[in-house]
């Protein structure tokens, strides 16, 4: 189940219609996708994915690329494995978790863990939208956004593309606000 908190606020939002109405205004929506599959299960378990196995996943849940690619065009996924111990972590943070937009959309579903998404509201008040396995959130292309991963430090997610090309962000240079813990 999806969160939502304000900037400078400890409350979160837990009310699923109020989120998809303080979001709305962006065009960003959020769905909810069970993880199903034993063979998904199994590989999900792992905090730590090889190569190989990262296939064995794409493959596993690709029902969900196949409708996407049926009613949306979608063209491309990959996944994104992420553990306190990825040897990349501080700068794969350090990547996402700036401001910046996609000429693409941007479209995630989280398949393990947890993470945070932010954005900035039509009146300049930013939020953090906390998200687990089994949502998929749809960015549209050029809103800007930030990510993070949470304490857990644990996400598997695939992202999926319309167009060619991989993950492109363009960085702005708008600050973060404050989000004191919860
Ligand atoms: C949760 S997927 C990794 C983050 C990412 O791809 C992105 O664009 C964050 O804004
Ligand atoms: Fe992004
Ligand atoms: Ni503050």
């Amino acid at each position: 189940m999806a969160t939502l908190q304000y900037a400078e606020s400890a409350r979160r939002i837990t009310d699923a219609a109020q989120i998809a109405t303080i979001l709305a205004p962006l065009g960003i929506t959020l769905q909810t996708i069970p993880v199903t599959g034993g063979r998904a299960a199994a590989l999900l378990a792992q905090p730590q994915l090889d190569a190989e196995a990262q296939v064995a996943l794409l493959t596993a849940l690709d029902d969900v690329f196949q409708r996407l690619q049926r009613e949306k065009g979608y063209q491309e996924r990959d996944l994104v494995v992420l553990y306190p111990e990825h040897p990349q972590l501080p700068e794969l943070n350090a990547r996402f978790h700036r401001m910046h937009t996609h000429d693409d959309e941007e479209v995630r579903y989280i398949v393990d863990g947890e993470g945070v998404f932010g954005f900035v509201l039509e009146d300049g008040a930013q939020v953090e939208l906390t998200v687990q396995a089994g949502d998929y959130v749809h960015i549209p292309a050029d809103v800007e956004h930030w990510f993070r991963l949470n304490d857990a430090q644990r996400i598997k997610a695939v992202r999926y593309f319309s167009a060619r090309g991989g993950w492109t962000p363009h960085y702005t240079d708008r600050a973060l606000q404050h989000f004191p813990n919860p």
